[in-house]
């Protein structure tokens, strides 16, 4: 069973947006891409927040895209919570379940569900507190509770950690990771931050300038991209040219040396970063092309008076990305 994202088009006066995807029924997708990419564009095509001009959206053997937006079924989380601050935390995660479930649903019923969805997301004891008591992470977790009480059968999240610091977000990362898989809900979640992307996915869809680049698992996306785009967004590298082809490789895939070697590449030693645990080192080669590489914390003393000086750099062929 697939969620299919089939050729979902939107033309707004000066962006155009056209997108596939698919990705298996109880996966985790995350739409990764800069800034002005589409990404909350495709969530509101999906939800129905906006029509489409033209596609389709497949859950299984339900054409989404023919539902009307509150028969899809969906749950959504946005950066800035969206509580009603009015509320409780009880009264805001019941309030999903009154819509969508009507006013016949029995009083006990949605209590009981509430607790079981405050328990779950780790905030029981803080029923009657009003969100504006709520610390970030906790108005995050209310939000979560709303999205999922109704057992919804796509969860969409947008940049729900972004306003959080950072510490904090990679609990939530995990929590929010946990979650999903314990429920299994097909889930669609956008960001910006690549290490999000690449922690918490399945399948990670890149997009730019309203298009989706490429998608792929995490590590395959970021091990053998078929994109320079795409090797740029997920991490480190540098670019170099091989019997006229471009290459792109990782950081970690070079090794700084001060020893000539057949087939190192030869440089002279720009600069040398440390980020705690390992350095990454800038490397000028003779036609001025800059390649990095990253040095183990036991070397570093090595290359720490280097500057200025010539090294060599090996790079581990079978590591060598063919991009366009
Ligand atoms: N209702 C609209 N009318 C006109 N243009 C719109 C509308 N909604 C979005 N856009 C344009 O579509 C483009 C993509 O916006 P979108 O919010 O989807 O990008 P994004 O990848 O989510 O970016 P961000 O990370 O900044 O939220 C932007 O240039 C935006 O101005």
């Amino acid at each position: 069973m697939k969620l299919i994202v089939e050729r979902l088009v939107k033309q707004f006066d000066d962006f155009s947006f056209e997108a596939s995807f698919q990705a298996d029924i109880g996966s985790f997708i995350t739409l990764l891409g800069p800034s002005g990419g589409g990404k909350t564009t495709a969530l509101q095509l999906i939800s129905g927040l906006i029509p489409p001009d033209s596609g389709h959206i497949h859950f299984g053997d339900i054409e989404l895209s023919r539902l009307e937006p509150w028969k899809r079924d969906i749950g959504f989380v946005f950066q800035d919570y969206a509580l009603f601050p009015h509320m409780s935390v009880e009264e805001n995660v019941a309030y999903g379940l009154q819509q969508r479930q009507g006013a016949r649903q029995k009083k006990e019923e949605i209590t009981d569900r509430v607790s079981q969805m405050l328990t779950l997301v780790g905030l029981e004891g803080f029923e009657k507190r009003k969100p504006e008591t709520l610390s970030g992470g906790e108005r995050q977790r209310v939000a979560l509770a709303r999205a999922i009480a109704p057992d919804p059968r796509l969860l969409l999240f947008d940049e729900p950690l972004s306003a959080l610091d950072a510490p904090l977000r990679s609990r939530l990362r995990e929590e929010i990771r946990e979650l999903q898989k314990k429920l299994g809900i097909t889930t669609i979640y956008v960001t910006h931050d690549r290490d999000e992307a690449l922690s918490m996915s399945d399948l990670i869809v890149i997009m730019n300038e309203g298009r989706v680049i490429e998608q792929g698992a995490p590590r395959t996306l970021y091990r053998k991209p078929a994109t320079l785009f795409t090797a740029r967004f997920l991490g480190e590298g540098s670019t170099i040219t091989r019997e006229g082809k471009k290459s792109f490789f990782r950081p970690e895939n070079a090794t700084l040396l001060l020893e000539p070697e057949d087939s190192a590449l030869r440089g002279k030693m720009k600069s040398l970063r440390y980020l705690g645990g390992r350095a990454l080192a800038t490397i000028i080669l003779a036609d001025k092309t800059e390649i990095s590489a990253m040095v183990p914390e036991q070397r570093i003393d090595d290359f720490e008076e280097h500057k200025g000086k010539p090294v060599w750099v090996r790079i581990d062929k079978e590591t060598l990305i063919r991009v366009s």
